[in-house]
């Protein structure tokens, strides 16, 4: 088995669980984080710093370097492991999703998604049997199935012929995968209708993958429905096999996640808006560039122990950050990223030490949004 779940801890009140991901590139504690490397670098970050803060599983894209520089290319440097320098987790996501929200003029069709790139306008073509021979490739130790991300909102009836579509195309990605060292993931799409979901959920259950994303959600629909959708999903997923909820990651989102039941994450958000010069802390997001920071010279966040907070001040990181240096861009990104992962492992212990509502509690009355 390339990628196995061990279920370590049930939560005796909630969904939460904690877990490890053992790949062949290591074991990984859950519930678990993933920091998002679009083109095969989590940006501003080295390698060996992410290591140091804990990162386990980063993730790559099948969309971006297919067109750049060329899934061969990467095969030719030893996979995205060998060209990146990371001897950790790789997690590729299908292409999918950035087809429909960064390509143009694209069309899809049974055979799969005519787009034109959105470096140079050049027609290109992915279809299941593509994506995962890009995957193979690039030789990440989780892919996922190519999958249409349902859009926010859709009819009923279009949500079903996606839904439907998708699942035939996870059936084509399961018989176009041809490597042992490898764990193919299913999709469940759904839209934001519970029997759509349902038969997702039944649908790729019977194709019997090793773990399952839920897709679709985090697309712009009101936070209550993506929760109602993640409590209606979840339970019906395999208990010994891992969930992952794809383009999720604010604090909140990531605390009622685990609630639910879900065991892996990925956002852009802490690396991007990191380079906007937003820190994340406890009670919120705090824009260390607005005037109010000149002269505050305490840490971004009081009680964090990164290298960022540990030797700068917010009057530094904002100088840094309007004088447009890179450094102010990578303080920022080291403190984001440490400040997720450390707090996937508070709930995480949470969870082993069967306190996780009371995290939770305590959690949503120190947070103010965002
Ligand atoms: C934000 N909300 C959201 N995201 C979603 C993603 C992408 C996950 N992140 C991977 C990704 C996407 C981009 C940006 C980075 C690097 C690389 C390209 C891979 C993360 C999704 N991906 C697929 N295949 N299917 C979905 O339904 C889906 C739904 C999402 N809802
Ligand atoms: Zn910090």
């Amino acid at each position: 088995m390339a990628v196995s779940f061990e279920l370590i801890k049930q939560c005796s009140k909630t969904g939460a669980r904690a877990g490890k991901l053992y790949t062949p590139h290591g074991v990984f504690e859950t519930p678990i984080f993933m920091p998002v490397g679009t083109q095969a670098t989590v940006k501003a970050m080295t390698p060996d710093e992410l290591k140091a803060m804990g990162a386990g599983i980063i993730l790559s894209n099948t969309y971006h370097l297919f067109l750049r520089p060329g899934h061969e290319l990467v095969a030719e440097a030893g996979g995205l492991h060998g060209f990146m320098h990371w001897d950790r987790g790789i997690l590729t996501d299908s292409g999918g999703f950035q087809v429909f929200s960064l390509g143009s003029l694209r069309k899809i069709s049974e055979e799969g998604v005519a787009f034109r790139s959105h470096i140079d306008g050049s027609k290109q073509f992915l279809s299941p049997e593509k994506a995962t021979e890009v995957q193979m490739a690039l030789g990440a130790d989780i892919i996922m199935a190519f999958d249409e991300c349902v859009p926010y909102p859709a009819e009923y009836d279009y949500a079903r012929q996606s839904t439907e579509r998708t699942t035939r195309w996870a059936e084509r990605c399961k018989r176009a995968h041809a490597r042992k060292d490898q764990a193919l993931f299913g999709i469940i799409q759904g839209g934001m209708y519970k029997e759509l979901r349902t038969a997702s959920v039944r649908d790729l259950v019977s194709l019997d993958f090793p773990g399952y994303a839920i897709g679709g959600l985090s697309v712009g629909e009101p936070k209550p429905l993506m929760y109602e959708m993640l409590e209606h999903t979840v339970p019906q997923l395999p208990a010994r096999k891992p969930r992952y909820l794809m383009g999720v990651g604010t604090p909140d989102c990531l605390v009622e996640g685990v609630m639910y039941g879900i065991d892996m994450f990925d956002c852009v958000f802490p690396t991007r808006v990191a380079r906007n010069g937003t820190a994340m802390t406890a009670s919120g997001r705090l824009v260390v560039k607005n005037a109010e920071f000149a002269r505050d010279f305490r840490p971004l966040d009081m009680d964090c122990d990164c290298y960022t907070c540990r030797n700068f001040s917010r009057a530094y990181i904002r100088h840094l950050l309007k004088s447009e240096e890179i450094l102010g861009l990578r303080l920022t990104t080291i403190h984001n990223l440490h400040f997720l992962l450390r707090f996937m492992g508070k709930m995480r212990q949470a969870i082993m030490e069967d306190r996780f509502p009371a995290f939770r509690q305590e959690f949503w009355d120190k947070y103010q949004g965002h």
